[in-house]
């Protein structure tokens, strides 16, 4: 009798033996999975037929994508000549869960420029691997897309930061890769990008000033900061031992989301802007009287009240960058 724990001491009872196991036979179906890595999950070929479901279906090749952060879907209802895909009804394409991300990805023209924008993201703790959550963003890709405009909802760290308050992302600390995950786990398709991208001034410094400016021109610009993101797994929210080493490490802002999509973006040499509207004060004392406790209600409310500044200033920068020439050309090879 085999004495190991595989064979659970049964004799004669076929697929039960080490040999029988060796064989691949009577493993449960848990035994036979062997996790894909994450790279593997969407080939190339998978997001070029979504690219093409899109660029066929809306007959528009669109230069700037848009990801709506919690409660911000308003930005690509300004959208006009708007054709709308149900994620639903996107071959291969996960669908949304959460509140506040109505699930429909919208292409059309936003200030001369032809846009997509994703009005829902997918996030870590809907149960999705990061690659899965940021895949649209190769969509994007294939499909043209050349500016990620990414935003979000988050918790201002940052104790200068207000309920409103506009932060755009400068930089970010990437939790979830602190703990060895990442959308670009497993073998790498050059075709995307190279294997160890850097991710050194991956926010577009250019786009930061422009919206620095466009905040001011719109009044503005005490309700915005230039701040460092950080995107944890939730879906719960921090406690406060977590939130003073966040600000420990230089966090002004925390959230769930975006972090991936941004690296999957520099992965295939997108230029990124991005930012958070703070939607709640985080609370990083244990005696603050205050009620502090965040929750998605709240989040969703405070998106709502700031959606009209949030559109003005993706509108009047999406009409800055259609002013640029295409990159590619040879003006905006030499930046003229
Ligand atoms: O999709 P974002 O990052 O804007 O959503 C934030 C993070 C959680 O999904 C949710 C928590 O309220 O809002
Ligand atoms: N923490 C994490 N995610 C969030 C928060 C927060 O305080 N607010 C909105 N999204």
């Amino acid at each position: 009798m085999c004495s190991r724990d595989c064979c659970s001491g049964q004799t004669g009872k076929p697929g039960n033996s080490c040999a029988d196991k060796k064989k691949g036979k009577g493993l449960s179906d848990e035994e036979k999975i062997v996790p894909t890595p994450q790279s593997l999950l969407y080939p190339y070929e998978v997001i070029q037929e979504i690219a093409d479901f899109i660029v066929k279906g809306s007959g528009m090749r669109p230069r700037i994508g848009i990801i709506c952060g919690s409660g911000l879907g308003s930005l690509a209802d300004i959208i006009q000549d708007a054709k709308v895909f149900e994620y639903e009804k996107i071959p291969n394409f996960p669908v949304s869960t959460v509140e506040g991300h109505a699930g429909k990805l919208v292409v059309g023209n936003l200030e001369g420029a032809c846009v997509m924008a994703m009005q829902g993201r997918f996030h870590f703790y809907e149960g999705y691997p990061l690659a899965k959550c940021s895949m649209p963003v190769r969509v994007m890709k294939l499909c043209g897309v050349e500016y990620l405009f990414a935003t979000n909802a988050a918790g201002g760290i940052n104790p200068k930061y207000m309920v409103g308050d506009i932060m755009l992302m400068h930089d970010h600390v990437n939790m979830l890769g602190f703990a060895g995950n990442s959308p670009l786990q497993g073998p790498n398709d050059p075709r995307f990008g190279p294997r160890f991208p850097a991710l050194v001034n991956s926010y577009n410094k250019d786009l930061i000033n422009k919206a620095l400016e466009i905040g001011k021109a719109m009044g503005i610009e005490s309700n915005m900061h230039v701040g460092v993101y950080s995107c944890l797994g939730g879906p719960t929210y921090e406690t406060i031992a977590e939130l003073k080493a966040l600000r420990l490490m230089g966090v002004d802002a925390v959230g769930m989301s975006t972090v991936h999509e941004v690296i999957t973006a520099r992965h295939c040499d997108m230029k990124v802007f991005a930012f958070s509207l703070i939607t709640n004060k985080c609370s990083i004392e244990y005696d603050d009287k205050r009620d502090q406790e965040a929750n998605h209600e709240e989040v969703m409310a405070v998106a709502k009240n700031r959606q009209k500044a949030c559109c003005e200033l993706v509108s009047r920068l999406i009409r800055e960058i259609h002013a640029m020439p295409p990159s590619g050309t040879q003006a905006a090879k030499t930046g003229v």
